[in-house]
């Protein structure tokens, strides 16, 4: 059977097409869609009149139509440091002229083999693709924008990313305040949390912690169960699923299906995608779609499934799972090469079979009979999003931060840590330098205290961030996938979050340095060596946040920023080689440093006013006349003494920029691709 023009035909020449003339999304050629009176409607079933092949659809029924969807990816040819970017990126087509319907009020599965199709399917219909689609995707008969599928559906993707110290209802009511209208009162928001917890059968843990590696906290299944409850608060006509089964045993994994075929039959579309459903999950699908090589070779009611297979030739042996069988006999076999193309030419021939089949030909027209006339011409209007009441800027920080201080404050040994990392240092310092005389010999020391304290501090904001920052930025990828908040929001959170723990330890740190080891006893240089110590850490912990946003892995960002810290000391503070005495390049580089300014700060702050006593009695030792200090600050650290306002201003300026730095490398890497 042919269908009018050989929309949804699979084979080579397609693929070729697609390829070759790539269009923007939301467009299809719709010369090969049937028209309305052709005859292909009008054919009996080929499986005689007991099965059913396509039940009508109430009309009132939403729906969604996948239309001639085609999805090309750039595919990278190794790694940069292979020479990847100069080589021309390959382009793969994924998925291939695909023609589906989905209807709200099923749970309808893709299964297929490993590299089907199956998540990219899930990609473009959320509007979360990253490569090139083509083709329509219509719901409730109008175009869908990447905007509207974002608002319309929730993608509940593999991975669970929750933060491992929040209890369950803690983890919803957060989310719950990021997700629903602005104008949600508490109370309303507590309501549709508990209403989550019982839909999604997780009352038994509610008060429970999630957990971690560390902590033991709620099961695999139950996290499952959350991660599918967050997404189930905006309350999404469309609710989308990669692999909710994977890592589950058989009983969650069943549960966890039938909770989801409730959800469908209480009125939602619910799609998920699943690798091998048993026999006990296959039978609670509503509607089941086999993709492999990026195109259909079946998609009907599963009791359909064995009739229709034995139509073709592949009739289900008695006892075995026909899910598991029909997905056999579609996968591509990769172990040698004659087994590729025997298999690849299976699925073809399976996928053509398919889309020449009784079933294809009423997906299409229940496809067509929902566009009107102008619509089946290739004219969708773009249905615009709805006016959704956000959440106000002011919230979503507020909620942030709140659930950063609450995450901080149960993660006992970071928030310990915070305030006494610093501090730590100080012992250590004490017991190499000693109480600082007023000798010459104390000049060295002195110097030695300054060069330490402008570089231990930084340091220790490396660390805070790499304990803390890596699984809120994984949280973040997720949310910000959701469309809930921007970068900027998240990292001026992060970093109005960190600044009150930095200026805490940096002002212990300093009290217990100061005055132990006996720096110059002056409050307001007290005042000033505190103020740098803290914005070096504030600077040294937004740094990191912004090489965190370049590398994923987290010891790599840490050695990256250490590297960065320790060329900026050795060429900036003048301490351990003088300034002048540098390559003029290094001088230059030393400019872009913050320790440049930081030292100048301490060594005014230090040595300003500050009396050195004569050592006559120890040979050699050369007497200080009383000019002599400020002769060497003024040699050395010119602006120390005049320029310490403009110094604190640039170490602020630093800290600051920071902070543009990491929204920016966020920006530029993107949010990484969350499978
Ligand atoms: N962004 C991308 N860049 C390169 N290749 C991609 C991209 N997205 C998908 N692919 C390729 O497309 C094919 C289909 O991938 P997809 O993840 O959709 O398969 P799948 O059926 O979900 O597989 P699995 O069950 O293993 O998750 C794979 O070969 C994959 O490598």
């Amino acid at each position: 059977m042919e269908l009018a023009g050989g929309l949804c035909r699979s084979g080579s020449s397609h693929r070729k097409t697609a390829r070759e003339t790539p269009v923007q999304y939301g467009t299809f050629d719709s010369e090969r869609l049937p028209r309305a009176d052709d005859p292909v409607f009008t054919v009996e079933s080929r499986f005689g009149p007991n099965d059913v092949v396509a039940p009508a659809i109430p009309a009132k029924v939403p729906a969604l139509h996948a239309i001639g969807l085609s999805y090309v990816v750039q595919e990278r040819p190794g790694q940069w440091w292979n020479g990847s970017c100069f080589r021309a990126p390959k382009k793969k087509l994924v998925l291939n002229n695909l023609c589906m319907t989905f209807i709200s009020g099923e749970l309808t599965a893709l299964v297929g083999t490993s590299g089907s199709g199956k998540t990219s399917l899930l990609d473009v219909i959320s509007g979360r693709s990253e490569g090139e689609v083509t083709g329509v995707v219509s719901y409730k008969g109008e175009q869908c924008t990447r905007d509207v599928m974002m608002q319309k559906s929730s993608y509940v993707l593999q991975a669970d990313r929750l933060l491992p110290t929040l209890t369950v209802r803690e983890t919803l009511t957060y989310m719950a305040y990021l997700k629903l209208p602005g104008h949600s009162s508490r109370a309303e928001i507590e309501a549709k949390v508990q209403s989550v917890i019982m839909d999604m059968g997780l009352s038994h843990v509610a008060e429970n912690r999630i957990g971690g590696a560390v902590i033991r906290g709620v099961s695999g299944g139950e996290k499952r169960r959350i991660t599918i409850g967050v997404q189930l608060l905006k309350d999404p006509d469309i609710l989308l699923l990669d692999e909710p089964t994977s890592g589950l045993d058989a009983f969650n994994a069943h549960h966890l299906v039938s909770s989801l075929a409730d959800i469908a039959h209480k009125g939602k579309l619910v799609i998920m995608s699943i690798h091998q459903p048993r026999s006990d999950i296959f039978n609670l699908l509503d509607k089941i779609a086999i993709l492999t090589i990026g195109q259909l070779a079946y998609l009907g009611q599963p009791g359909q499934m064995v009739p229709y297979f034995t139509s073709i030739g592949y009739p289900c042996p008695q006892n075995q799972n026909p899910c598991d069988i029909y997905i056999d006999i579609t996968s591509v076999d990769r172990r040698t090469p004659t087994l590729v193309k025997d298999t690849v030419n299976r699925a073809r021939t399976l996928c053509s079979t398919f889309a020449d089949s009784d079933l294809q030909t009423a997906i299409l027209k229940r496809i067509t009979s929902g566009l009107s006339h102008h619509q089946l011409s290739g004219a969708f209007d773009e249905v615009d999003g709805e006016k959704v009441d956000t959440p106000s800027w002011p919230r979503i920080f507020t909620c942030l931060l709140n659930r950063m201080n609450v995450h901080l404050w149960r993660e006992r040994s970071f928030f310990l840590g915070r305030f006494v990392m610093l501090p730590f240092f100080v012992p250590f310092i004490l017991i190499f330098l000693g109480r600082l005389g007023d000798n010459q010999g104390s000049i060295q020391d002195r110097l030695g205290v300054i060069y330490q304290s402008s570089q231990v501090p930084p340091y220790v904001g490396i660390i805070n961030a790499i304990t803390l920052f890596p699984v809120l930025r994984d949280l973040f990828y997720r949310e910000c996938h959701d469309g809930l908040y921007s970068t900027a929001t998240f990292i001026a959170v992060y970093y109005v979050h960190v600044l009150p723990f930095n200026i805490i330890s940096g002002v212990i740190f300093t009290s217990a340095l100061y005055w132990i080891a006996g720096l110059n006893p002056d409050l307001v240089g007290f005042g000033s060596f505190a103020l740098v110590c803290v914005m070096l850490t504030q600077f040294g912990e937004v740094l990191t946040v912004a090489i965190l946003g370049v590398f994923r892995n987290a010891q790599l960002a840490n050695n990256t920023t250490a590297l960065i810290l320790s060329a900026s000391g050795l060429v900036s503070s003048g301490i351990l080689r003088t300034v002048e005495n540098m390559p003029s390049f290094l001088q230059w580089a030393g400019y872009a440093a913050i320790h440049k300014y930081s030292t100048e700060i301490l060594v005014g702050n230090e040595f300003h006013g500050l009396k050195f006593s004569c050592d006559t009695d120890k040979t050699g030792d050369v007497p200080l006349g009383p000019n002599l200090i400020y002769d060497f600050i003024k040699l050395y650290y010119p602006n120390a003494l005049d320029q310490m306002s403009r110094n604190f201003v640039l170490l602020g300026a630093y800290s600051v920029s920071g902070f543009i730095l990491a929204i920016l490398l966020f920006k530029a890497r993107g949010i990484p691709t969350l499978h």
